[in-house]
């Protein structure tokens, strides 16, 4: 591995255990959904994310996914609309139940995680070792980024309100998938760009193998996160591999 300036961090299986998400973050929304729409129906920004929820499921049902339920966006106008609120549901169960990491569900998702934090009802849970590498990366003049699938919103929330304290003044940037999907290595170019470093100066770390390989592609320098939990990465592939950040080379 040669050095590196920027290091490139996913959350979910890499900062943070899967199960956090899964067995916390994901039930607070599942739990949730139905008292924030018949209390925050007319909120503005609760507004703006249903509006975005049934763009999205208005394109879901053009591409004929089997599960997309069409919603009218001049439903969601009228608060007393029982049959919008029903579709404004179905969407989010059947989406979160495919752990889809769509744009619109994962701004709903942070606007509502957003209270749960605000109530001390959520704590965001990080690796020890990966908080103890992101300080270790800052005092020796690294900087460190953060981008996940989970929303920009979501990602201060989860690293501001963490079980090791607020840790976002060690976070130089965040970036979700509004600048274009973890898949394509095109995103890890741009990503590279708005950073103003070449992509090599990069180390991006993360669980998901296919992100490792967009990464790659782009030509950043890679190392695959090895947690409890996380789908295992098939011997194949020969990426540097850490189950303990604190072991990666400055
Ligand atoms: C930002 S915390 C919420 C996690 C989340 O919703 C998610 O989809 C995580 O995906 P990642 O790209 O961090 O694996
Ligand atoms: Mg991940």
């Amino acid at each position: 591995m040669s050095t590196y300036d920027i290091v490139l961090l996913d959350i979910e299986g890499t900062t943070t255990p899967i199960s956090f998400v899964r067995d916390v973050l994901f039930p607070y929304v599942a739990n949730n959904a139905k008292a924030f729409l018949e209390q925050r129906w007319e909120d503005p920004e609760m507004q703006k994310h249903m509006r975005a929820i049934a763009v999205q499921a208005n394109k879901d049902v053009e591409a004929c996914i089997p599960e997309a339920i069409p919603i009218a966006l001049d439903s969601l106008a009228d608060p007393q609309s029982a049959e919008a609120k029903r579709r404004v549901l179905a969407n989010i169960d059947w989406q979160m139940k495919a752990d889809r990491k769509i744009g619109a569900l994962k701004g709903l998702q942070g606007y509502m995680w957003r209270f749960g934090y605000e109530a001390g009802q959520l704590k965001g849970v990080m690796y020890p070792d990966a908080v103890g590498a992101i300080k270790k990366w800052v005092q020796n003049e690294r900087k460190v980024y953060i981008y996940s699938s989970g929303s920009v919103e979501a990602q201060k929330l989860i690293f501001g309100y963490s079980d090791h304290g607020d840790l976002l003044r060690y976070i130089s940037g965040h970036y979700d998938t509004k600048i274009g999907s973890k898949l394509e290595s095109s995103s890890y170019t741009t990503i590279a760009g708005d950073i103003g470093v070449s992509p090599e100066h990069i180390l991006f770390v993360s669980d998901n193998i296919k992100e490792i390989l967009a990464a790659d592609k782009a030509g950043m320098q890679t190392m695959v996160s090895v947690r409890p939990g996380n789908v295992p990465i098939d011997t194949k592939y020969e990426y540097p591999k850490s189950t303990n950040f604190t072991e990666i080379p400055l």
